[in-house]
C-alpha cells in the first residue's frame, strides 16, 4: 500500500495513472465520489496533457514489437486476461458499484463475465479474418488485417469496465496500442484492468491507462498526431469537440452516443411482456444508452398497460445497490441529478402528467418516474435523459407508432411488442435504429453490429466492424505462376 492506492471493500487500488508499464502520479488529484452513499473514495491522478502525451509515446513506442507479435500469442495474452478477469470477479464487481453505483448482483452475474468473454471472443475472432481468398481470372486475392497503430479510446461512466473492454479487446486483438482514458467518476476498474494485463503477460506500453478529466486531457489526445484510432462511447456534444479535435490528423473515429429510444407497444402483444420490457427500461437507474425511454401505446390498450405498469413499477425496490434485493441503485452524480430532475421540472411546467414517481429522492437516488401528455416536440421526448425517466404516449395506427418512433434525432435501438410476427417484419423495417428487438430487450451478441443510426453514432463495434475499425486493411493480388504480365 502507498500513498497512491485507496480502498474499497477491501479491494486496493493504484490512483495513479498506468504508463510504459509504469504507475505515473500527477502533481495534483481529483475526487471520486461514491454514488452509494456520497462518501469520497479517494483522491486519483489529476492528468495533464503531459501524461496524455507520455502514454501516447508509450502506445507508439510499444506499436512494432506488438503488431510483429503473432495472433496466437496475442490471442493467448487475452485469454489470459480474461482469466485475471475471472480470478479477480468479485473485486471488480464490488469495486465497479462503488464507483458507479450499478447492480452488485447485475455486476457479478452478468458484467463482469461479459468482460472476460470479451478479451476471449475478441481473441478468438480475431483468428478467423483472412481465411477467405478469392480468385480474379486465376490471381488470388488476399486480405490481411494489418494493425493500425496507437488508438485512444474514450468510455463513459455507465457501464465503466464493460464499454472500455468493447474496445480495448478488440484492439489488442487487431495488433494495436492503446491509451485507455476512463470517465472521471468511475475511474478504478481500469486501473484494477491495467495490474491484470500487467499479470496475464501484456508488454509494457501495449496498454496506457490515463485518468483526469475530459475537458483537461481529452484534446491533448485526440488532437495527437501518432494516433491512428480514437473510439469513444458518451454525449453528443463530447462527439462533436472529439471529431473536430481529431479533424486536423483526419484520424478515424468510431462513435458510440446516446439515444431516445422507442418501445412500441401494440394492441394484440402480451401485455404482461411488454410490461416486463418496460419496466426493465429503469435498469441502471436508466443510464442505458439503449434504453427504450419513450413507450408508445395502441391507444386501445393504453389505459390497461398503465394500470399494470404502474402497478409492477411502484413494487421496485430502490436502495443500496450491494444489497442483492435492491431493483433500481443510484443515478452516478449530483449532476446528472440535478440534470434528470431539471428535465422533469420542466417537463412537468410545459404539461407532462406524472404518473409515478416525478422527483428525487434521499442521496443520490431518482424515483422511477413516468410522465404522460407530453409533446411529440418536447424536450423530453426528444432529448436523452439518462436517469429513470420513461415517457408514454398514445399511436391509434401502424403508420403513426412508426413515424413517432421515428421522429427524434437518434437512432439507436427500437423494441417492439407485439403477437403479429408480420407487423413486427414490416414495421421493423420502416424504423430507423440500429438493433431492433422484437418482444424481448437488450438480448447481446458480440457477433452482431451494434451502434447507432444518425445522431446515436458513427460506425458500428461488435465482430468484424470491430476489426475493420481497428485494423487497415489491405487487398494483396498475386499472379498465377508463369503469368506473363498480359492479365
Ligand atoms: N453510453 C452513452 O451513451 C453515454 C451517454 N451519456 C450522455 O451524456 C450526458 C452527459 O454525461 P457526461 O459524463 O458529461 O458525458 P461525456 O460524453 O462528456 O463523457 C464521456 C467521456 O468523455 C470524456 N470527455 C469529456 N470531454 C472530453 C473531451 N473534450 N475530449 C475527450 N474526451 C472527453 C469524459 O472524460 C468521459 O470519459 C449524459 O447525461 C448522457 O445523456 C453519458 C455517458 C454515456
Ligand atoms: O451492454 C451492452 O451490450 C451495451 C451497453 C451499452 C450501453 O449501456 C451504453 O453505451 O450506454
Amino acid at each position: 500500500m502507498t500513498e497512491h492506492t485507496l480502498t474499497v471493500a477491501g479491494v486496493a487500488v493504484d490512483t495513479r495513472h498506468w504508463i510504459g508499464g509504469e504507475r505515473v502520479a500527477s502533481a495534483t488529484t481529483f475526487p471520486d465520489v461514491s454514488p452509494v452513499d456520497g462518501a469520497t473514495l479517494g483522491g486519483i491522478a489529476r492528468g495533464t496533457a503531459a501524461e496524455a502525451h507520455a502514454a501516447v509515446a508509450a502506445a507508439k513506442a510499444a506499436f512494432p514489437g506488438w503488431a510483429a507479435t503473432p495472433r496466437a500469442r496475442r490471442a493467448r495474452i487475452l485469454h489470459a486476461i480474461a482469466d485475471g478477469v475471472e480470478k479477480r470477479l468479485e473485486d471488480l464487481a464490488i469495486v465497479e458499484t462503488c464507483d458507479n453505483g450499478a447492480l452488485l448482483r447485475s455486476h457479478r452475474r452478468g458484467v463482469m463475465p461479459r468482460v472476460a468473454h470479451n478479451f476471449r471472443f475478441f481473441a478468438d475472432w480475431l483468428l478467423t479474418l483472412g481465411h477467405d481468398d478469392f480468385d480474379t481470372r486465376g490471381h488470388i486475392n488476399h486480405v490481411s488485417w494489418d494493425p493500425a497503430g496507437p488508438c485512444v479510446l474514450i468510455t463513459p461512466w455507465n457501464a465503466p469496465l464493460m464499454l472500455a473492454t468493447w474496445k480495448v479487446a478488440p484492439a489488442l486483438a487487431a495488433g494495436d496500442t492503446v491509451v485507455l482514458k476512463p470517465a472521471e467518476w468511475s475511474p478504478l476498474t481500469a486501473s484494477l484492468l491495467a495490474d491484470i494485463a500487467a499479470e496475464a503477460g501484456l508488454p509494457a506500453g501495449v496498454l496506457n491507462v490515463v485518468q483526469g478529466y475530459g475537458s483537461e486531457i481529452g484534446d491533448a489526445l485526440t488532437s495527437h498526431p501518432d494516433v491512428r484510432r480514437i473510439s469513444f462511447t458518451g454525449s453528443v456534444p463530447t462527439a462533436r469537440r472529439i471529431a473536430a479535435s481529431a479533424a486536423a490528423n483526419l484520424t478515424p473515429l468510431s462513435l458510440e452516443l446516446g439515444g431516445k429510444s422507442p418501445l412500441l407497444v401494440f394492441a394484440d402483444a402480451d401485455l404482461d411482456l411488454a410490461v416486463d420490457l418496460a419496466v426493465e427500461q429503469y435498469d441502471n437507474a436508466g443510464q442505458v444508452c439503449l434504453a427504450a425511454t419513450r413507450i408508445l401505446v395502441e391507444e386501445t390498450a393504453a389505459e390497461e398497460f398503465t394500470r399494470r405498469f404502474t402497478e409492477k413499477a411502484s413494487a421496485l425496490r430502490q436502495g443500496d445497490p450491494r444489497d442483492e434485493s435492491t431493483d433500481i441503485g443510484p443515478n452516478i452524480h449530483e449532476r446528472q441529478l440535478e440534470k434528470i430532475d431539471g428535465f422533469v421540472r420542466r417537463a412537468v411546467a410545459a404539461g407532462a402528467r406524472v404518473v409515478l414517481g416525478g422527483h428525487r429522492g434521499d442521496g443520490h437516488y431518482y424515483a422511477p418516474t413516468l410522465l404522460t401528455d407530453v409533446a411529440q416536440d418536447s424536450e423530453i421526448v426528444q432529448e436523452e435523459v439518462f436517469g429513470p425517466v420513461l415517457t408514454l404516449q398514445t399511436f391509434s395506427t401502424e403508420d403513426e407508432a412508426v413515424r413517432l418512433a421515428n421522429d427524434t434525432r437518434f437512432g439507436l435501438a427500437a423494441t417492439l411488442a407485439t403477437g403479429d410476427a408480420e407487423r413486427a417484419a414490416r414495421v421493423t423495417e420502416r424504423l430507423v435504429a440500429g438493433t431492433v428487438w422484437v418482444n424481448c430487450f437488450f438480448v447481446r451478441d458480440l457477433r452482431a453490429p451494434f451502434g447507432g443510426s444518425r445522431h446515436s453514432g458513427v460506425g458500428r463495434e461488435g465482430g468484424t466492424w470491430s476489426f475493420d475499425f481497428y485494423c487497415d486493411l489491405k487487398n494483396t493480388v498475386t499472379a498465377p505462376k508463369g503469368f506473363n504480365g498480359h492479365g
